[in-house]
C-alpha cells in the first residue's frame, strides 16, 4: 500500500483502514504461548494501535430485544458482574439447567436445546438456530455422538486412510494411526445420517462459500462424495459435493512423524467449540460446562451467540461445581 500511494512513510500509504473488534472476546490463539506473548498478538500491543482512532458501537443489535440480556452480557465481558471469592462469576440460576450428577443431565440440556428435534430434522433454518457449545473438542465430540444417536435415520459412517508420511519401515500401525484424532482433523469414522448438520474444517472453496467454520446439513451420499448445503451465509441454500481430501495437523510437532489423513473435512455441528462459534449468531444456545472456562472471554463469547435470556441454557456438571466460572 506504502508502495502503490508512494508514501513509505504513513502506515497503510495514508489510506484509511478499518479494524473493528470486540475485546472483551477471547484473545487470539497463540500456540503453546504465554500470557504477555498473548497480549502481545494483540491488536493493542501493535505500533500501529497510537495512530488510531477509536469509535464505540454502542448498541448490541443482536440482543436488541432484551436489553437486560444485553447488559448482562457487558457486564459479563466487563468483569463486573457478581463474582466469588475465587473470582469466578456465579451464574444465573434461571440460565442453568440443574444439575444432579447424572448422565440425563445432558439429555436435559439437548431437549431444552433442540425441542421437537424429530419434527424438524429436515429444516435448515431448525438446525442453523440450535445449537450447544462447549470449551473443549472431547467434551463437543461427547455431545456429538450422543446427539448423532439420537437423530433419526440409517446412519452411514466413513472412514479415513490414514499414514505416516515418513515412516518408511512400517512402524506405527494403520489401528494406531486411526486411533488419533489431531485437533482440527475430522475422526477415522465419521459418522453421519441424512439431514445431520456438519461444520467445515478447512478453506476448500472460499469464492463458493466453502471456508474454515462453514456450517453445511448432509442432504446424501455418494461412495466418495457427501452432498451437503450450505446452511448460512450468502451462499446459503447453495448444494455442494464434498470430496475426501489428504488433511494434516497444523501443529507439526504434535507426533514425532509427518501424519497424514484422508477423509472429509467435516465434524458434526449440533455442539461445537465455543473458539469456532466466535463471529456467528445462533438464537438458541446451550452451553455445556463440564469444567470451568478457561477465560471471562470465552464465557462472554457462549453467552452472546444467543440472542436473549430466554434463548439460552447452560449446564454446569456438579461433581465439578466447585470451580465454577
Ligand atoms: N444495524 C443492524 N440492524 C439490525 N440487525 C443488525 C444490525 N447490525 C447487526 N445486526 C445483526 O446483529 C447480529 C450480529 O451482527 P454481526 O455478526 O455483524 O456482529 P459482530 O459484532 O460481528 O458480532 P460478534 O463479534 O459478537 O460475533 C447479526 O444477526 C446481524 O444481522
Amino acid at each position: 500500500m506504502r508502495d502503490i500511494m508512494g508514501r513509505r512513510d504513513r502506515p497503510f500509504g495514508g489510506k484509511i483502514v478499518v479494524f473493528s473488534g470486540d475485546f472483551r472476546q477471547v484473545l487470539p490463539v497463540v500456540r503453546r504461548g504465554s500470557h504477555s506473548q498473548i497480549i502481545d498478538a494483540t491488536l493493542r500491543s501493535s505500533h500501529l494501535w497510537k495512530g488510531m482512532r477509536q469509535l464505540r458501537l454502542v448498541t448490541n443489535m443482536r440482543a436488541h430485544n432484551d436489553t437486560w440480556f444485553a447488559d448482562y452480557l457487558l457486564r459479563v465481558g466487563n468483569g463486573t458482574e457478581e463474582a466469588n471469592n475465587h473470582g469466578n462469576i456465579q451464574l444465573r440460576e434461571d440460565i442453568c439447567v440443574p444439575s444432579t450428577g447424572e448422565m440425563n443431565d445432558i439429555e436435559k440440556l439437548i431437549d431444552h436445546v433442540f425441542p421437537g428435534l424429530d419434527e424438524n430434522m429436515s429444516d435448515r433454518n431448525y438446525m442453523t438456530c440450535h445449537a450447544i457449545l462447549s470449551t473443549t473438542n472431547d467434551n463437543v465430540d461427547k455431545i456429538n455422538l450422543r446427539m448423532i444417536d439420537r437423530f433419526k435415520g440409517e446412519e452411514v459412517i466413513y472412514h479415513s486412510f490414514d499414514s505416516a508420511e515418513d515412516d518408511p519401515y512400517g512402524y506405527y500401525a494403520p489401528e494406531f494411526l486411526n486411533g488419533l484424532t489431531p485437533n482440527g482433523l475430522p475422526p477415522h469414522a465419521l459418522k453421519l445420517k441424512l439431514n445431520c448438520p456438519v461444520i467445515l474444517l478447512r478453506n476448500i472453496d472460499l469464492a463458493n462459500g466453502l471456508c474454515n467454520g462453514t456450517r453445511l446439513v448432509v442432504r446424501g451420499f455418494e461412495r466418495n462424495a457427501i452432498d451437503a448445503e450450505i446452511m448460512i451465509g450468502q451462499h446459503a441454500g447453495r448444494r455442494v459435493f464434498l470430496p475426501r481430501i489428504p488433511l494434516c495437523p497444523s501443529d507439526n510437532d504434535m507426533f514425532p512423524f509427518k501424519f497424514k489423513r484422508k477423509q472429509f473435512s467435516l465434524r458434526l455441528s449440533f455442539a461445537m467449540t465455543i473458539n469456532k462459534v466466535q463471529g456467528q449468531t445462533i438464537p438458541i444456545v446451550g452451553v455445556y460446562l463440564p469444567n470451568p472456562v478457561f477465560s471471562h472471554g470465552q464465557l462472554y463469547v457462549a453467552l452472546s451467540r444467543a440472542t436473549a435470556k430466554r434463548n439460552i441454557k447452560i449446564l454446569i456438571e456438579k461433581e465439578k461445581d466447585k470451580g465454577k466460572k
